[in-house]
């Protein structure tokens, strides 16, 4: 059970964890988080006074239990609230080799109130104390996962509070409207003017537009932070297999003259310009009577179908009597945007480059290239690279990240509608009006974590005055 602060007056456990990787290394870092930390300073340090807050100083580490020295490490102590988590908490950097950390992290779990700290509980603690909120937490989680720079760039932009902000105005917003239709609920005769709650429908309008709107990103930020996954696919020995090879600049994937050569997908992780890039290899498509190829087959067009693009491979000696590129892009399963390959490049002329590309259907664009001399490669991999850009929604990425910020926001945005709705009736039927303002209130406040009744009074006392 990872540990968590205990309600209302009980002591929280004293956490504590590695922070660097497990292994060997020049520094390995362990923290320490909770009411606790300056007792577990003062055991480790052998008595000695408790270093200035927020002050690094080196430090003979001593097993409490025997006086074994266990390292000579710098020491950083920050005194809560001023801290990541919000808590006393304090840093030990040491040597790091494995008996060293080991050896430390042993004498520091034998300490009374500190346990072993669970995944993500530093940041769920400074959750807790209110010194980030849930976006932000979900930001350090996606930081220390991004392999790009697009990754990394999304993950500081929500770190910095572009979602958490735009979420807290919005639900502010929708708070003073849902305040007015409480008023005129309970006290319809009193300080509250006449058709107030009415008069409200155009701002609930106006939120539900800008709602709609940030809904309207056809997914980039999800796209970003998971990745873009693109299948390569086309017919047998077309040269799927050694197109990866060739982006990946790796030989990844098994590529022989003969056909059916590969059966399994094969996955490798690019960074496009710092897009991060899922490459799928996939069995070349075609009928035929051994079943392992079969379900190559049928695992190759299923990856391609949700796949966010399709590298449709052609041989060009096989387009004619294929029945043409349109032919072969539609036994692909392909999608208007999706590129398609012309391989042997080394073997083909200029002008039969032009004549094959003229042919392409519209909304397709072709490049030749040759994977034996790297001919036309890195064109080919900049117009990858463009439209993963285009799918991810350019460097920055997106506000929406995850799917849990997308089912609040429709949730939010239904409640909205429902609203206006339900005041556009000749009668309005208020109280069904607050009920879907509420709980589109609620649905905001998923997504940061604040979900508070109090709120709403705050809000209504606030603009009305009303404290009778
Ligand atoms: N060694 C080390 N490096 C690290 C972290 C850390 O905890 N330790 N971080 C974390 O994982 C990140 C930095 N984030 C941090 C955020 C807030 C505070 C902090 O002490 N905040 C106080 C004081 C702010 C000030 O005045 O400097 C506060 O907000 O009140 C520390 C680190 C990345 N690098
Ligand atoms: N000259 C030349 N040969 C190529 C090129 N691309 C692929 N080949 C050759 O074509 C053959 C088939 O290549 P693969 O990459 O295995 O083809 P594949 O599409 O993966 O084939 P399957 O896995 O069977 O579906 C191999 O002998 C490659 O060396 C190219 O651009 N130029
Ligand atoms: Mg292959």
């Amino acid at each position: 059970m990872p540990a968590m602060p205990s309600s209302a007056g009980a002591r929280p456990a004293t956490i504590f964890a590695r922070a660097t990787p497990p292994g060997r290394g020049a520094v390995a870092i362990i923290r320490l988080s909770g009411p606790a930390t300056d007792a577990a300073l003062t055991a480790l340090t052998g008595g000695r006074d408790l270093p200035v807050a927020r002050m690094a100083v080196v430090r003979r580490l001593v097993d409490p239990a025997d006086g074994r020295m266990l390292d000579q490490a710098l020491v950083l102590r920050f005194e809560g609230p001023a801290s990541y988590s919000g808590e006393d908490a304090a840093e030990l950097h040491l040597h790091g080799g494995p008996a060293v950390v080991a050896g430390v992290l042993d004498a520091l779990g034998r300490l009374p109130g500190l346990v072993p700290a669970g995944p993500g509980d530093f940041t769920r603690r400074a959750v807790l104390n209110g010194r980030l909120d849930l976006t932000a937490a979900e930001a350090v989680a996606d930081l220390v996962a991004a392999d790009t720079a697009a990754q990394a760039g999304q993950a500081l932009a929500q770190l910095g509070g572009r979602l958490g902000r735009m979420v807290e105005d919005w639900r502010a917003r929708l708070i003073r409207a849902a305040a007015m239709v409480e008023a005129e609920i309970d006290f319809p005769d009193e300080d509250v003017p006449d058709g107030i709650a009415r008069s409200v429908a155009p701002a609930i309008l106006k939120l539900a537009a800008e709602l709609r709107l940030a809904l309207a990103d056809d997914r980039s930020g999800e796209r970003l932070r998971d990745g873009v996954v693109a299948a390569v696919i086309g017919r047998p020995n077309a040269g799927k297999s050694s197109l990866v090879n060739a982006l990946a600049g790796r030989d990844i994937a098994i590529v022989t003259d003969r056909p059916g050569t590969t059966r399994d997908l094969i996955e490798v992780a690019l960074d496009l310009d710092g897009v991060a890039v899922t490459l799928i290899d996939t069995a070349g498509l075609r009928d035929s009577d051994d079943p392992i190829e079969l379900e190559g087959v049928r695992r190759a067009r299923a990856r391609a179908g949700t796949a966010d693009i399709r590298i449709v491979v052609v041989d060009p000696a096989g387009i004619a009597a294929a029945g043409g590129l349109g032919a072969l892009l539609a036994e692909a399963g392909a999608r208007p945007g999706d590129p398609v390959v012309l391989t042997r490049r080394d073997q083909l002329g200029d002008q039969a480059v032009t004549a094959l590309t003229a042919t392409l259907p519209p909304g397709h664009q072709a490049s030749a290239v040759s994977c034996v001399s790297g001919l036309g490669m890195e064109d080919f991999a900049r117009r990858l690279s463009g439209i993963a850009a285009d799918l991810t929604g350019g460097r920055e990425g997106a506000m929406i990240t995850r799917a849990r910020h997308r089912a609040a926001l429709e949730a939010a945005a239904d409640g909205l509608m429902a609203a206006v709705a339900g005041l556009d009736h000749p009668v309005p039927m208020l109280e069904l009006v607050a009920e879907d303002l509420r709980m589109a209130g609620d649905a905001l406040g998923r997504i940061t974590g604040r979900i508070d009744v109090e709120d709403l009074l705050d809000a209504i006392f606030r603009e009305f005055c009303i404290g009778k």
